[in-house]
């Protein structure tokens, strides 16, 4: 039998069967459970879509109100919690902060018996209601602010604001955000969701391998572009100066954050939607210049990388809304993972439902069968 061939970063290789989302990466098309990226992000919110992706279906209003006072109730986090992120370096990224929060989350919730399915489904709810808050929580941390806990019948995104802010949150900023939550919940077989996949099928539970996603999350080719992005337009200052920008980094071969896909080889349709919202912003709150520069950054990267199937991913136009809610910059990965546990947490469930470990192979390029050499004689 001849050795199967490389394919770089697994391009195209299918890691595992999977139910939770579809793309069709040439025509642009996104559908969470087979539901359209544009329908749901229109009609849905951040609890119905994490329902859909956990379940399969739409909740009915009875299932939708329980699983609503579930999470309520599981966002609530234990004084220990607390204390641990309270000690974190002020320092840090607050992608490092969510990473190692979740893994302490892991530490002070109850231990989950990977064969019964309501401890299973306790422990992924308990990942979506928690990460928001602890999110928050890092950014009181770092700027200094005491702690405030989670409100009693705001949804997530609404509760996000508060727990930020301890105001009542802007009913358009926590529409926007929510919908900003669904257009991130979910996407397929990325790095960080294999990865939450890889940790999951040595058989742990989600607060670990959600952990180790939002490791891979973290990293500018991935999650991390969004801030990327906003750095990036602030560097071009003015639109007289996209071009040149442009032309230096085609010279020294550096990549344009925010373009390009694995899958996309048009415009990415949550990139469509975000510029919708973004411009619903602008509309009811005033533009920035930045928002035109970014237009102008897509006409001209489009002009010359377009044919190479480069348009704006995801975290293009995220960046811009995000800030015009007046979070910082080091926040909008952090608000990317914590829309994106409901999809971890969906392929964690499906992972358990089907289990092999994850243990590829390689091809060895190295030396082999070398006598030892004692060191008077290197
Ligand atoms: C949520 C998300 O993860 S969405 C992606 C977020 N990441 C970014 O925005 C970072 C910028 N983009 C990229 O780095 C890439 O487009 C990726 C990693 C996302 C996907 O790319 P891949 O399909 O793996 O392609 P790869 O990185 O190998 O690039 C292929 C070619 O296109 C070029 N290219 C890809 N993206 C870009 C870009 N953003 N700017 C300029 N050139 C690009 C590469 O330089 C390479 O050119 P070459 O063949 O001449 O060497
Ligand atoms: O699918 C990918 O490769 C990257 C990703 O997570 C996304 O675009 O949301």
């Amino acid at each position: 039998m001849s050795s199967p061939e490389l394919v770089p970063g697994l391009a195209g290789i299918p890691a595992a069967e999977s139910s939770v989302s579809f793309i069709d990466g040439q025509a642009g098309v996104l559908e969470y459970r087979g539901y359209p990226i544009e329908e749901l992000s229109a009609h849905s919110t951040y609890e119905e879509v994490a329902w859909l992706l956990l379940y399969g279906e739409l909740p009915t209003a009875e299932e939708l109100k329980a699983f609503t006072a579930d999470l309520e109730r599981l966002r609530v986090l234990p004084e220990a919690l607390v204390s641990m992120v309270k000690a974190f370096p002020r320092t840090g990224h607050p992608m490092q902060a969510l990473q190692a929060s979740l893994a302490g989350l892991g530490m002070v919730a109850p231990k989950v018996d990977l064969k019964d399915a309501a401890s299973r489904d306790e422990a992924t709810r308990r990942v979506i209601a928690a990460t928001p808050v602890l999110v928050a929580l890092f950014e009181r941390v770092r700027a200094g602010k005491e702690y405030v806990a989670p409100r009693e019948g705001l949804g997530t995104a609404a509760n996000f604001l508060w727990c930020l802010d301890g105001e009542e949150p802007d009913e358009v900023a926590a529409k926007t955000l929510d919908c900003a939550l669904v257009l991130h919940a979910e996407h397929t077989m990325n790095a960080s969701t294999f990865a939450c996949r890889v940790v999951a099928s040595t058989e742990n539970d989600p607060y670990t391998s959600c952990s180790g996603a939002v490791g891979a999350l973290f990293g500018p080719l991935h999650g991390g572009a969004n801030e990327r992005v906003l750095n990036q337009l602030g560097t071009i200052g003015d639109l007289s100066n996209v071009e040149a920008w442009f032309e230096g980094k085609s010279e020294r071969k550096e990549k344009v954050m925010g373009f390009g896909h694995r899958v996309y080889k048009t415009k990415d349709p949550r990139a469509k939607n975000l510029q919708l919202l973004a411009n619903e912003m602008f509309g009811k709150l005033g533009s920035t210049p930045k928002y035109d520069i970014a237009l102008k950054l897509e006409q001209v990267v489009t002009e010359k990388l377009g044919s190479r199937g480069i348009y704006p991913n995801v975290d293009f136009f995220s960046g811009l809304v995000y800030e015009k809610l007046g979070l910082a910059t080091d926040v909008f990965t952090p608000i990317f993972a914590m829309a994106r546990v409901a999809g971890y947490c969906a392929h964690w469930s499906e992972q358990m439902l089907d289990n092999k470990l994850f243990r590829p192979g390689q091809i060895y390029k190295g030396k082999r069968q070398r006598a030892y050499v004692s060191i008077d004689k290197r």
